[in-house]
């Protein structure tokens, strides 16, 4: 199946891209619904303590053993389940203990999204990845061909050429054999801030240690095939999307080169 991978920073506009696409009729897999998924409470705990759910569910709580044996009761609530501030307080402050979370929790999305994909016969699906792209010195970076040099912020892939095809300068997070195309949604880290204090009331400190965490700008644009500058209006943001939905579907009907 033809399929676009979404991704951008903290705030960007990842959820509100995927609603758009939705609202065509896009399939939409999140990767961090499958990771709240994962981390939820057990099968069996009543409904309205589960996270809204969407494609590609995910066995609920199938991560939630892994993560209390490594980052023992600190993370979890006294009803057993996990303490989202706390994980998150924990994994920002540490980078060691980010790439623990992480490798717990990627490889069972990237087997859910796989999963899904295999189910669905839409004519594409689009997947958003939220760390799609990671900074050069990330471990997943290491020995896939990431090269640490200035080329990575200025470099693009040609157009139509498959991300595996490609010699890689940012890391991509393994979903490189699954995706055609990335749409990257970017806005300047300001905008992102302010977004984020007004949704969720994260301090502007707490903000900053994400961005910190994640891909800069310019190495998500240095994949991307498709960019949308989401600094205008909802309307406008639809419209894009609306024009970009066209675009995949004549790409996915196209025979493949
Ligand atoms: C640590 C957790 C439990 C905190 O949950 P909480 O509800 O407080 O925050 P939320 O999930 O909304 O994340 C807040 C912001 O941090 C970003 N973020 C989350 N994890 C990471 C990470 N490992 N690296 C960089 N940014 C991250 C999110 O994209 C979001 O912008 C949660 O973020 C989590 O499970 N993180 C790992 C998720 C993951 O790796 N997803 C894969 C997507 S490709
Ligand atoms: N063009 C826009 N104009 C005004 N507000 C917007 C626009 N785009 C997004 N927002 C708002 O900004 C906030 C962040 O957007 P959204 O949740 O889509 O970002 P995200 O990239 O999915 O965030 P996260 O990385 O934290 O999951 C939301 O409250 C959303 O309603």
């Amino acid at each position: 199946m033809f399929t676009v991978g979404l991704t951008g920073g903290i705030g960007s506009g990842k959820s509100t891209v995927a609603d758009c696409f939705t609202a065509l009729g896009v399939p939409v897999i999140d990767t961090d619904v499958i990771a709240r998924e994962l981390t939820a409470p057990a099968r069996g705990t009543p409904p309205d303590a589960r996270p809204a759910g969407g494609l590609g569910a995910a066995p609920g709580g199938a991560a939630l053993n892994a993560i209390r044996a490594t980052f023992g009761e600190a993370v979890m609530q006294a009803d057993g389940t996990l303490d989202r501030a706390a994980l998150r307080r924990r994994i920002f402050a540490d980078h060691a203990a980010r790439h623990q979370l992480e490798a717990i929790l990627h490889p069972r999305i990237r087997q859910v999204v796989g999963q899904t994909l295999a189910t669905l016969t839409a004519p594409y699906a689009l997947i958003v990845i939220p760390l799609l792209v990671q900074r050069q010195d990330h471990p997943q970076g290491a020995g896939r061909g990431c090269k640490a040099d200035k080329s990575a912020t200025t470099t693009h892939r040609p157009e139509g050429e498959r991300l595996a095809a490609y010699p890689l300068r940012v890391e991509t997070s393994g979903y490189q054999d699954v995706l055609n195309r990335v749409l990257v949604v970017d806005c300047p880290e300001e905008a992102q801030i302010a977004r984020v204090m007004a949704r969720n009331g994260l301090t502007h400190a707490e903000i900053k240690a994400i961005l910190a965490a994640q891909a800069g700008r310019a190495e998500r644009l240095a994949v991307a095939d498709d960019i949308i500058v989401n600094t205008a209006s909802l309307e406008a943001l639809r419209a894009e999307v609306a024009a970009l939905h066209q675009r995949y579907l004549a790409l996915a009907a196209a025979p493949s080169p």
